[in-house]
C-alpha cells in the first residue's frame, strides 16, 4: 500500500492556476523525484503532500488520512511520520538555539524524556555524519552543508516514514551537494525510509529517485522510472530540462 497518495489535485491561487489533476504516489521505501522549473507547482505539491494547504478538489491521503483535516492526537502521530527538509535551513532553524538543541526539540515535542534526549541527539548526529561537537554551535557558525545536516536530523528524530525535501540541495555547491544526496541513499537503505524529492535539477533527482514526475505549469507532463526518463525522454519540456541539467554531479570524495 503507498504511503503517500495524491489523487486527482487542483489548486488555484486566485484566478491562477498552480496544479491541474496532479496524481502521484509515494511507497514505503521509494524515493519519488517531482522536476520542474520555477513556478511549475512543485512547492505548492509538498505543501499539499504536508497538509500545509488543502486541494480545491482531488485527495491528498498520507497512511490513509488526510493530513490537513488531522486536528490533536493523530496530528502530532502524522506529522511524526511524515517530515519536511526545507530548501534553506538557515531561515527554517532558530538562530538563538545551537544545533544540538535544534535536533532536540522535536524529541521533546513527541514526548522523548528530557533523560533520554542526549543519547538520541548524539546517535542522530551520527547518522547525519555530523561531528559531535557541532552540536554546541549556532546555526550562523555552521556551513550550508552542515545546516542542511542539522535540518536533515532535526527531520528524522521522530524517525519518519516519508520526507518531503523541497531543493535540500540547491543552496550547496556540487560536490556538497553530492555527499548530502548520498547520505540521503545510505539512509533510505538503512532505515526502510521514503522520500519525495523536490527539485528543479535532473541531475540530482536522478542521483536518488527511483520514479519522476516531470511538472510543468501545474501539469505532469512526464513519468516514468529516474533511468528513463534520463536515457529516452520523451517530451520537449523533459529534454529541455536535461538540456540544462548536463552539469553533472561529480563522485563524492568518501571519507
Ligand atoms: N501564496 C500564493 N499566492 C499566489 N500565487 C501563488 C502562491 N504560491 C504560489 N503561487 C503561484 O503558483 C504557481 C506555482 O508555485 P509553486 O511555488 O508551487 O512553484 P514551484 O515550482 O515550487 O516554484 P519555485 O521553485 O520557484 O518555488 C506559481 O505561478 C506561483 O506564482
Amino acid at each position: 500500500m503507498p504511503l503517500l497518495t495524491i489523487e486527482a489535485v487542483h489548486k488555484k491561487y486566485g484566478p491562477r492556476t498552480a496544479l491541474a489533476d496532479v496524481s502521484l504516489r509515494v511507497a514505503p521505501g521509494e524515493t519519488v523525484g517531482l522536476v520542474g522549473e520555477s513556478g511549475s507547482g512543485k512547492s505548492t505539491l509538498a505543501r499539499l503532500a504536508l497538509g500545509l494547504l488543502a486541494p480545491d478538489s482531488g485527495t491528498v491521503r498520507f497512511a490513509d488520512q488526510d493530513p490537513y483535516r488531522l486536528r490533536g492526537r493523530s496530528a502530532r502521530s502524522v506529522r511524526a511520520r511524515l517530515q519536511f527538509v526545507p530548501q534553506h535551513p538557515r531561515g527554517s532553524l532558530n538562530p538563538a538555539l545551537r544545533a544540538g538543541a535544534a535536533v532536540a526539540d522535536p524529541l521533546r515535542l513527541h514526548g522523548t524524556p528530557r533523560r533520554d534526549r542526549p543519547e538520541q541527539v548524539a546517535e542522530l548526529f551520527q547518522q547525519v555524519g555530523l561531528k559531535p561537537e557541532l552540536a554546541r554551535r549556532y546555526p550562523r557558525e555552521l556551513s550550508g552543508g552542515q545546516l542542511q545536516r542539522v535540518a536533515l536530523a532535526r527531520a528524522l528524530a521522530t524517525r519518519p516514514e516519508l520526507v518531503v525535501c523541497d531543493e535540500p540541495t540547491s543552496a550547496l555547491d556540487r560536490s556538497v551537494q553530492a555527499r548530502l544526496l548520498d547520505l540521503l541513499t545510505g539512509l533510505q537503505e538503512r532505515t526502510g525510509l521514503a522520500f519525495l524529492f523536490i527539485s528543479h535539477d535532473l541531475a540530482v533527482v536522478r542521483r536518488l529517485a527511483h520514479r519522476v514526475l516531470v511538472l510543468r505549469n501545474g501539469v505532469v507532463v512526464e513519468q516514468g522510472p529516474a533511468e528513463q526518463l534520463w536515457s529516452d525522454p520523451q517530451h520537449p519540456y523533459t529534454r529541455a530540462l536535461l538540456d540544462a541539467a548536463t552539469d553533472q554531479l561529480p563522485n563524492p570524495i568518501t571519507h
